[in-house]
């Protein structure tokens, strides 16, 4: 009998056949198996996390599908055979509290590519991410921004600089760029010592901000499936042939480069991030080699520079939208007495400035995949007491936390920077209430343990360059010039605004 069958069952339709019902067989198990079936969610998603890499593919990641399935299954959703998206910001402290210390999924781990050395961004395990959190944490610490300002002043300059050159004679520009060049080169400044060159240049200097694009492109799309990542950048093979190489390497290389020079070099007469780092391997020497360093200063070109960028891109295109705004943040600094270029200190004394970059950060963020975690082996109990069983992707999206009306009201898909000051009809009580379930409502910018670190310095460049921009500036929007620019462009034709600029 086993005679007769042999030259049937090695035919290519048997064992391709074979392949596919035993493929399908094993993931149906994996999906009963996972302990998610009460958790509503597309069918497909239940049994492969295809589905979420197809929703990301069809969206580009930027339009937020999971803001929809929500809308749809409700404040838990099955995304995956093993993963879950919570709405709810409720479950925020479960999820990312310091006292849930929760780990990362292994998913976490398609940022680096193969053979390169992991970073506070991809260590998993809560007790080994504090130790190397907190070498770097005082570069980021508040105290350190008066030191930073310097730099960032020096960038603004130069950023205005380029603007009045390129506006003579009532040009167009591109304003979305210059700002992205601006952020940019103020990150690159304080984590490498030196401006990167994009201001200067009027380029994406070493073609870092395309590198970074098609490095996020690849990541959000490559988190969905985590799997894919073997044969892809995370491939020994690949990694060898240099098949997917010039995407990461380039802008690792460059780094390397960079902080290899200072480590040369006797200290700068000004502190910036990479002294910080490189004064902290003295103290802990383990932790702070040299690797560990560039890795440091990597992660900030990828994790920060791209965020404020597109927070500036955000808030610029509203406030070109609406130029009345502009006109009223002019105003409010006038009455503040700002004088230019506008420090750090009387940028706390404008509420309408804060409600503008508030406003920009909740509605344009940049993260556009899940903040993940994994159950604990106890499983994980969510508010509305369903109970996670262990080893699952647990994640919330900052987009869709957002869009939460229970926290941001009836109208939290809108732009209205006046929600974060006190309305007419409020006393100071409601006020205090409203604003702080709305700060703890937020995830822009993550929480807990493993939340922001650059929030400070991301802050510092935002709030600069919008409050001296406005002060020195008006702007209306601008046709799109033919042939230049790309989907982040915005044109804006730009005016002085005269007697205010020595
Ligand atoms: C508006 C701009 C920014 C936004 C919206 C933003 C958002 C976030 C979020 C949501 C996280 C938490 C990720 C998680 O929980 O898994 C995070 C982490 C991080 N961010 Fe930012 N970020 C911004 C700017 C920056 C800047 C300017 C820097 C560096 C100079 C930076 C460096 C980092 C680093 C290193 C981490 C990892 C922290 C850790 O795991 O301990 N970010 N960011």
């Amino acid at each position: 009998m086993s005679n007769i069958l042999a030259p049937v069952l090695s035919h290519p339709f048997f064992l391709i056949a074979g392949s596919i019902i035993f493929l399908v067989a094993y993931q149906v198990h994996q999906s009963r198996t996972a302990g998610l079936n009460d958790i509503p969610g597309p069918w497909l998603a239940k049994y492969t996390n295809l589905w979420r890499l197809l929703e990301t593919k069809k969206t580009g990641g930027d339009a937020d599908y999971m803001h929809e399935m929500h809308k749809k299954y409700g404040d838990v959703v099955r995304v995956g055979p093993h993963a879950v998206n919570v709405a709810d910001p409720a479950n925020i402290p479960a999820i990312y509290g310091n006292k849930a210390r929760l780990h990362k999924p292994s998913a976490i781990e398609v940022i680096l590519s193969h053979g390169r050395t992991e970073n506070i961004v991809t260590i998993r395990n809560p007790e080994k991410h504090g130790k190397y959190r907190r070498p770097i944490a005082g570069a980021y610490s508040l105290s350190s921004l008066l030191d930073y300002e310097v730099q960032v002043d020096e960038m603004l300059e130069k950023l205005f600089g380029q603007i009045d050159k390129f506006t003579a004679g009532g040009k167009p520009i591109d304003i979305a760029r210059w700002l992205f060049y601006y952020a940019y080169d103020v990150v690159g400044y304080l984590s490498f010592g030196s401006p990167i060159g994009f201001l200067d240049s009027g380029k994406d200097a070493y073609n870092l901000i395309k590198f970074q694009g098609l490095i996020v492109q690849y990541v959000r799309h490559v988190i969905q499936m985590p799997i894919l990542h073997k044969f892809l950048a995370g491939n020994p093979l690949l990694a060898y042939l240099g098949v997917l190489a010039p995407t990461r390497d380039t802008f690792v290389e460059f780094s390397e480069i960079k902080v290899a020079d200072r480590l040369n070099a006797p200290p700068p007469e000004r502190m910036d991030m990479l002294s910080h780092f490189i004064a902290s391997a003295e103290k802990y020497p383990d932790i702070m080699t040299p690797a560990q360093i560039t890795s440091t200063a990597v992660v900030n070109m990828g994790a920060g520079a791209l965020g404020s960028s597109k927070v500036l891109q955000g808030i610029v295109t509203y406030l070109l939208a609406h130029p009345e705004q502009q006109d009223k943040l002019y105003a409010a600094m006038k009455e503040a007495n700002v004088s230019y270029p506008i420090n750090w200190k009387q940028i706390q004394e404008v509420p309408f400035l804060e409600g503008l970059v508030k406003e920009g950060v909740r509605l344009h963020l940049s993260v556009g995949v899940p903040l993940i975690r994994e159950s604990p082996p106890s499983g994980l109990r969510l508010v509305d007491g369903s109970v996670i069983p262990a080893g699952i992707e647990v994640g919330m999206k900052p987009y869709v936390v957002a869009r939460r009306q229970d926290v941001w009201g009836p109208n939290a898909e809108e732009w209205e920077p006046e929600r974060w000051m006190r309305r007419g009809y409020e006393t100071e009580t409601e006020f205090k209430e409203r604003r702080a379930a709305m700060e703890r409502g937020d995830l822009s910018f993550g929480h807990g343990a493993r939340t922001c670190i650059g929030k400070n310095i991301a802050m510092l460049q935002v709030y600069k360059v919008v409050s001296n921009l406005v002060y020195r500036y008006r702007m209306v929007p601008a046709p799109k010039v033919d042939g230049v620019g790309d989907k982040r462009s915005v044109f804006a034709y730009i005016t002085k605004r005269e007697g205010n600029v020595v």
